[in-house]
């Protein structure tokens, strides 16, 4: 039976990383939804066009391939900034959406992460999790994790961003960012990645074994 476990949460949530792991622990495809926004974005700005026209950023969104996007050049922070901007656009979205059902439909199942999977994109998830933490902590970890890679960062502009971003993904009309009503919520302030898969895997262990009893 295929499994699809669908993961949301704010940005630098630590969503990712969990969901990374998710999907080798089962066995699973594991998509990245914040990479196709990203894509669009990033297609925008590399044409010099502006982020704020649905057309062109619609058509962007039909040429984005959910299985072939570069994750190193999608992840500088001002694709993310980007992304967020066309995040808002109701057309942009249903392509995308499309494309990322498809992609969650194929055997064996597939680990979504996102802002809207539990919600919108996956609504019959066998696994919901929304993952959290609170701004700081989620800023001090996008904080160390440039550091230790040999950049350089601004902790307040990290912080700012990462606020600026929560409001404009769980204030938007279209599919904004909440928990499923049937979502597990997962706050990892006080855990580490190990504690927090951990904590995710028991909690999908459980679901699986319910399933199997019905
Ligand atoms: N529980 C945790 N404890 C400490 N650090 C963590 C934890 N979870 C993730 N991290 C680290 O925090 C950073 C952000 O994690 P990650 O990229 O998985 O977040 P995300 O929610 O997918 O972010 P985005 O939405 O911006 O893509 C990474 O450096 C990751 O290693
Ligand atoms: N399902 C999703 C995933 C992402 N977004 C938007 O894209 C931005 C970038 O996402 P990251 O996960 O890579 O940080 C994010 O801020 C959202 O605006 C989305 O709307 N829905």
């Amino acid at each position: 039976m295929s499994l699809i476990i669908a993961i949301d949460g704010p940005a630098a949530s630590g969503k990712g990383t969990l969901a990374r792991r998710l999907a080798v622990r089962y066995g699973l495809r594991h998509l990245d939804t914040g990479l196709t926004y990203r894509a669009v974005g990033h297609a925008l700005l590399a044409d010099g066009k502006p982020l704020d026209d649905e057309a062109l950023a619609l058509e962007a969104a039909r040429g984005i391939d959910p299985g072939a996007l570069d994750r190193t050049v999608l992840s500088q922070h001002s694709v993310g900034e980007a992304a967020s901007k066309v995040a808002v656009m109701p057309r942009v979205r249903q392509v995308l959406v499309e494309k990322q059902r498809a992609f969650a439909a194929a055997p064996p199942g597939a680990v979504l992460d996102g802002r809207d999977i539990g919600t919108v994109v996956c609504p019959d998830a066998a696994v919901k999790l929304y993952v959290t933490a609170g701004a700081e902590v989620r800023a001090t970890r996008r904080y160390r994790e440039i550091v230790d890679g040999g950049g350089t960062a601004d902790y307040a502009a990290i912080l700012a961003d990462i606020e600026r971003r929560d409001a404009r993904d769980m204030g938007r009309a279209d599919s904004p960012l909440k928990p499923a009503a049937d979502a597990h919520l997962l706050d990892t302030s006080e855990m580490d990645i190990e504690a927090a898969f951990r904590a995710a895997k028991a909690i999908i262990d459980d679901r699986i074994a319910a399933r199997n009893t019905l």
